[in-house]
């Protein structure tokens, strides 16, 4: 990275809590199709920060490189670097393995797999430790618990998690992502597929998980990332236009296409 890079990302941020990702100078290419165009910007630890712009802007690209997902596809390309307390996630050194167990994932439609609601949240947990049974189903609970959803199943975990509607899938999914203990839950539009008390029991619960985890959020939804955020990103056509305090974005913000596009006046 260099001075200027830093500098930027800097002036970007001006976050107050100690950065948990530092992307820097970070370019992404679908098949030579250019993504992302040189973002820098630091993730507060223990906060929410929420990416918003117009369709097709990069969002949900920035977010997946979070965990490196583009590495299973040969034709796309990374460029920069994200430190994760210090070590670089982009470096295909840093393992797959670890790097899962530290960043976890939750997707736009809720997809549970095709077994118990208790294997849902075990079967992550199995493939990277080696638990006894008693302590399997501590973490299960643990996990069940913070993602709110325990009290609705503990009375039916061998039941099929096929069963449940689609807010408890979505809250499943995030228990799913949790009990591997990672420090940070990407996000990606968790709650596009949900009704408003479905997505109202999400929002509540990223306010709680954000006192354990550094969460980022994609949102179609203004009114989610002024209501759930600490900190917003706009992006623009694979370029970071602006990243504040959500409620400057949201009441003063720095750049006219924020403005624009947060007042409705977008293209
Ligand atoms: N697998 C892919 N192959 C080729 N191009 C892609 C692929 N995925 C995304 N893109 C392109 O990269 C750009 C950014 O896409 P991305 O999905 O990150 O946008 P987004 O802001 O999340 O959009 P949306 O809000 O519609 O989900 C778009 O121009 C998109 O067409």
């Amino acid at each position: 990275m260099n001075d200027l890079a830093a500098a930027s990302a800097a002036a970007l941020t001006g976050a107050s809590a100690p950065a948990k990702l530092k992307v820097r100078d970070v370019h992404f290419y679908y098949n030579g199709y250019q993504a992302l165009k040189g973002i820098n910007m630091d993730i507060p630890e223990k906060q929410v920060t929420a990416i918003i712009g117009p369709s097709g802007c990069g969002k949900s690209t920035l977010l997946r490189i979070f965990n490196r997902i583009y590495a299973i596809y040969p034709k796309l390309e990374a460029k920069g670097s994200i430190e994760l307390d210090g070590e670089n996630i982009l470096d295909p050194a840093y393992s797959m393995n670890r790097l899962r167990t530290k960043v976890g994932m939750v997707f736009q439609k809720p997809v549970p797999f095709p077994m118990t609601i208790f294997e849902n949240v075990a079967y992550g947990i199995r493939h990277h430790e080696k638990l006894s049974r008693a302590d399997m189903e501590i973490r299960v609970e643990q996990a069940l618990r913070s993602a709110a959803l325990w009290d609705e199943v503990k009375d039916k975990l061998k039941q099929s998690a096929l069963g449940l509607s689609g807010g408890q899938q979505q809250r499943l999914c995030i228990a799913r992502g949790i009990a591997l203990r990672p420090e940070v839950l990407l996000l990606d539009e968790p709650t596009s597929a949900l009704d408003p008390i479905a997505t109202g029991r999400i929002e509540q619960l990223v306010e709680e998980l954000k006192h354990e985890y550094t969460i980022v959020i994609v949102t179609h939804n203004m009114q989610q990332a002024a209501r759930v955020s600490d900190r917003t990103a706009f992006m623009y056509m694979g370029d970071l236009i602006e990243f504040d305090n959500t409620e400057k974005i949201f009441t003063k913000p720095g750049k006219k296409q924020t403005e624009d596009y947060i007042t409705g006046r977008f293209g």
